[in-house]
């Protein structure tokens, strides 16, 4: 796939406020945190979300769990991967059971990736709700999934990429909206 990079959607600054943002509606929803827990998905839903718990011990003075989810094995494309999925750890070491889980990913586009990692947290045990947060919905939903938490909306056309970059995997943040000049 050929992209070409259009514009800057978020700086460092925008996404860390949103991201506080995210945090301040995360305790107000659950009325506090006692049993709150995060989860990111694989691989820039991880960071986002122990930037996420940080962010509310910041201001909750509480550490919640957090974990992060491979959902590779839960893809429905499974089986039209070019190439060989590459399964990685999922590192969730604590009891989910009666937990009110926050899901977090970076963006949130058909919903397939969600609907895979509800998929996978289900086989892990039963929370008692699942909420979700990403920092770009961009619309185009192919599944009944809608976020509770969204850091900013991005109406794109199918023609485009949204690319998030995070210090700890990329050394730097920001989000970038590209376009697919060949596919
Ligand atoms: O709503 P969806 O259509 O499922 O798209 C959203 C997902 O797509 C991206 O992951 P991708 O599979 O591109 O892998 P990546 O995390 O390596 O970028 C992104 O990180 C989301 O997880
Ligand atoms: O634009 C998109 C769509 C899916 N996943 C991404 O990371 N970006």
């Amino acid at each position: 796939m050929v992209l070409r990079e259009k514009h800057a959607i978020m700086d460092e600054m925008g996404m860390k406020r949103a991201l506080t943002r995210i945090a301040h509606e995360i305790i107000e929803k659950n009325k506090g945190v006692n049993n709150v827990a995060i989860i990111g998905i694989r691989r820039r839903g991880g960071p986002l979300a122990q930037r996420l718990a940080l962010r509310i011990e910041e201001i909750e003075g509480i550490k919640i769990p957090v974990g992060i989810l491979d959902i590779t094995l839960y893809r429905d494309d499974l089986t039209t991967l070019a190439q060989q999925p590459q399964v990685h750890r999922t590192e969730v070491n604590f009891d989910i059971n009666g937990k009110r889980l926050v899901l977090v990913d970076d963006v949130l586009y058909t919903g397939r990736t969600v609907r895979a990692a509800l998929d996978a947290l289900i086989d892990l045990g039963r929370p008692e709700c699942i909420q979700l947060a990403v920092l770009i919905d961009r619309g185009h939903r192919e599944l009944p999934i809608k976020a509770d938490f969204i850091g900013k909306n991005v109406p794109t056309s199918r023609q485009e990429n949204i690319e998030v970059y995070v210090k700890e995997l990329d050394g730097k943040d920001g989000v970038v909206i590209q376009e697919i000049v060949d596919s």
